[in-house]
């Protein structure tokens, strides 16, 4: 049995891996983390079955002393994640990072303590299937088509822009492509921000709205065509499987892992 703990057990994507991780016969969810006054046990929580008896913690030191579980499972927030996830890294316990907004110099701190520390570590910018291969595939593309522009579309609750994915799908692309300005040598922006964001040279633009989910378009232009790679999550058991499959993985690494394309 893998001892699982998860972070952020009422949010959306939070409730539904408390409900996988519950309902797989190798994993026991030992103790959730939330950050308000929810009861002693995750079943005071009216978003939860009576069933429901893991003990809620408030304070993630307190809950690795005393309870010791073998995986964190982070789905709080991008203010939060280092925090928790260098925590972990400290205390032996395996993080499997959902959240997103890691900077690079953080993500390669944490990098340096699993290698120092042998522990297994996997930061998911996204647990989709679809959404990992629509991100080898842009790399793929890439090298044939050199102009890219990615448009990623979110719900309006999200926290950061541009999304994990966006910025993983970029650092893909920028691996197996020359740096280059797109666009005319001297257009301009008579509105800020027209062109979007840009992550070497690569074009990032963010929708949020209502009604959407999480949802991405890549598209590569050449001389008289286009071509598009899209993936739509339309609720959030499309990450599940990815939650489930980094818990195994995880218990098995001895470095942190960013992406899991390096590990399908
Ligand atoms: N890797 C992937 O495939 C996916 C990643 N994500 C990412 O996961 C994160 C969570 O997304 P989502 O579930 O939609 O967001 P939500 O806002 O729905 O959930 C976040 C939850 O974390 C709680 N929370 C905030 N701070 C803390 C803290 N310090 N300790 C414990 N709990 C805390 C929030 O409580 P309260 O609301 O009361 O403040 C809320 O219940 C985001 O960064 C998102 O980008 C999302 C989908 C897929
Ligand atoms: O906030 C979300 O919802 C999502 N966040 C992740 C991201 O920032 O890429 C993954 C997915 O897009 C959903």
């Amino acid at each position: 049995m893998i001892r699982v703990a998860i972070g952020g057990p009422r949010g959306k994507m939070g409730q539904e891996a408390v409900h996988t991780v519950m309902n797989n016969e190798n994993m026991e969810l030992v103790a959730v983390l939330d950050h308000k006054e929810i009861g002693d046990l995750l079943s005071e929580s009216p978003e939860f079955p009576a069933s429901y008896d893991v003990p809620v913690f408030l304070d993630l030191e307190s809950l690795i002393s005393s309870i010791k579980p073998d995986v964190f499972v982070d789905l709080t927030t991008p203010h939060q994640v280092f925090e928790h996830t260098m925590m972990c890294l400290q205390n032996a316990v395996r993080p499997v990072i959902g959240t997103t907004g890691f900077s690079e110099a953080q993500l390669e701190l944490c990098s340096k303590i699993a290698k120092d520390n042998e522990l297994g570590c996997i930061v998911a910018p996204n647990f989709a299937i679809g959404a990992v291969l629509m991100m080898k595939f842009a790399a793929m593309a890439a090298a044939y088509f050199p102009d890219v522009e990615i448009i990623e579309m979110h719900h309006d609750q999200k926290l950061d822009a541009p999304s994990g994915t966006a910025y993983k799908t970029a650092q893909m692309i920028a691996e197996v492509r020359p740096s280059h300005k797109q666009g005319h040598p001297t257009e301009e922006e008579t509105l800020p921000g027209a062109r979007g964001a840009s992550y070497d040279g690569i074009p990032i633009h963010s929708v949020r709205l209502p009604g959407l989910v999480a949802h991405q378009q890549v598209m590569f232009g050449g001389e008289g065509q286009l071509f598009t790679l899209r993936h739509d999550s339309f609720n959030r058991q499309s990450f599940m499987s990815g939650v489930t499959f980094s818990i195994n993985q995880v218990m098995d690494l001895k470095e942190l892992v960013y992406g899991l394309e390096n590990i399908l």
